[in-house]
């Protein structure tokens, strides 16, 4: 069968459940394999595998009663088809609903037989017959925003026990608004205003980024990392959040930096940038693989003062003996916070997840705050809102290490609702110096 747009978003949308990699992996995967020559194509397949996977809880809803044995009794590339199907039908505006019933009843008709493609054309045929289902008969208040936003209740009841549920309505809705895309400008090379008229030049439209001085957002004009000067090492592409990470940990020009979890090396290469790459900067990363990627940005930004090491930073304590006038721990995590970029994150976490991985942060805490000076400051963060990953992890910690504490007032929880950026969470904590 010869690949189309809708194909790839099937094969695409069939990995990501059944696989483990994440949704932007595995799209970027397909599409490197599957040219395409239409870029409208390739925005269509996005748009099909981040909008079904975003919505799939409401569109199983929708769909339920039109299937004798529910949506999961289904095999997995019918379930996909159905789905994407749908998704097309309540959410996009602009294909015809025939259309879309005759692509998908063709792709059936391909990859199955007669019995199957018929009862693809008849549960579509008779959605489209139907009103649509309400959600408004389903009382409890969590399903319900559950059920319209595509989030698991367990998800949600978390986020109103922490934020309240009108914050927690506005999340869940902002988790299916697609991300801004951010550049940060390498101040090494250029500053700000100067990269916005180069960027402008090449047919680019762009906008100062309002939190943060380094960044750019680039609204329309082509993928950006097409621009001439993304090769010649300007800028990064991250999220506003992400640039703000640097200079809260304020490494001074000079000064010895660890970053101990630090691929691929975005706020690496931002520590260094922020230090007029004079000092030192170590960046760790457990695998041999993310290292190289940290290489390669630090090699298309002209930095020379970072150095790299594989290993498991909960191991550097015994392999290091130098002290470092700042860290930045940024650790791994649920990824609660960038649902946006990986709508897939909902159905794949489990609600203890958090309570799994805490106890890798908290380890990795403890472990690289022994290599801090007297009088030294560590950033922790994370791209996560589950206070069970966050402040829990800070607060056992210096329940445990009376020799830190966290500086006031240092603490910050970014939502995506706040100015469209991840949800990030950073915080300070210092040693405590001899002479105190
Ligand atoms: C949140 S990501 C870091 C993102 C990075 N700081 C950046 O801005 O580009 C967490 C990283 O920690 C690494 N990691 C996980 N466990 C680790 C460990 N025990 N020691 C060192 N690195 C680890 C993962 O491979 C992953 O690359």
């Amino acid at each position: 069968m010869k690949a189309t747009a809708r194909t790839i978003a099937l094969d695409a949308l069939i990995q990501i459940e059944q696989g483990g990699a994440y949704s932007n992996l595995t799209l970027q995967k397909l599409l490197q394999k599957n040219k395409l020559e239409d870029s409208r194509d390739r925005h269509l397949v996005t748009e099909l595998v981040y909008g079904t996977i975003q919505h799939q809880r409401y569109i199983d809803f929708l769909l339920q009663p039109f299937l004798k044995k529910g949506v999961d009794a289904l095999d997995q590339w019918v379930k996909q088809l159905l789905r994407v199907s749908v998704y097309q039908f309540v959410k996009l505006d602009r294909i015809p609903s025939h259309a879309v019933v005759h692509e998908a009843v063709e792709i059936a008709k391909k990859k199955g037989h007669r019995g199957i493609s018929g009862m693809v054309n008849g549960v579509l045929r008779s959605f489209l017959r139907t009103p649509l289902r309400s959600t408004e008969t389903i009382k409890d208040d969590v399903t319900r925003l559950g059920m319209e936003t595509s989030h698991p209740d367990w998800m949600i009841k978390r986020w109103v026990k922490q934020f309240g549920w009108e914050k927690t309505k506005q999340l869940c809705e902002d988790n299916n608004r697609p991300p801004q895309v951010t550049i940060r400008t390498n101040t090494i090379k250029d500053s700000r205003a100067e990269l916005i008229e180069k960027l402008q030049e090449e047919g680019f439209e762009v906008k100062e980024t309002t939190d943060s001085p380094y960044g750019i957002i680039v609204q329309s004009g082509g993928h950006v990392v097409q621009s001439k000067w993304f090769e010649q090492g300007y800028f990064t592409i991250q999220d506003e959040s992400s640039m703000l990470v640097a200079p809260f940990v304020d490494p001074k020009p000079g000064m010895v930096v660890l970053d101990a979890c630090a691929a691929p090396g975005g706020k690496t290469t931002h520590l260094a940038e922020y230090m007029k790459d004079e000092g030192s900067v170590l960046a760790v990363d457990m695998h041999p693989h993310k290292e190289k990627l940290i290489r390669t940005n630090i090699n298309r930004l002209g930095l020379t003062c970072i150095e790299t090491q594989t290993m498991d930073a909960r191991k550097l304590p015994d392999a290091r003996q130098t002290e470092y006038d700042r860290i930045l721990l940024d650790a791994p995590c649920s990824g609660l916070g960038v649902i946006r970029r990986k709508p897939d994150l909902k159905w794949k976490k489990k609600e203890t997840d958090s309570a799994d991985i805490a106890a890798i942060q908290y380890d990795l805490l403890v472990a690289v705050s022994k290599l801090l000076k007297p009088g030294g400051q560590l950033v922790y963060s994370t791209c996560t809102l589950e206070e069970i990953e966050n402040q829990d992890v800070v607060q056992k910690f210096l329940e445990n290490e009376p020799s830190f504490r966290q500086i006031e007032g240092e603490q910050k929880l970014i939502l995506p609702q706040d100015f469209g950026s991840d949800g990030f969470y950073m915080t300070k904590l210092e040693r405590i110096g001899d002479e105190q």
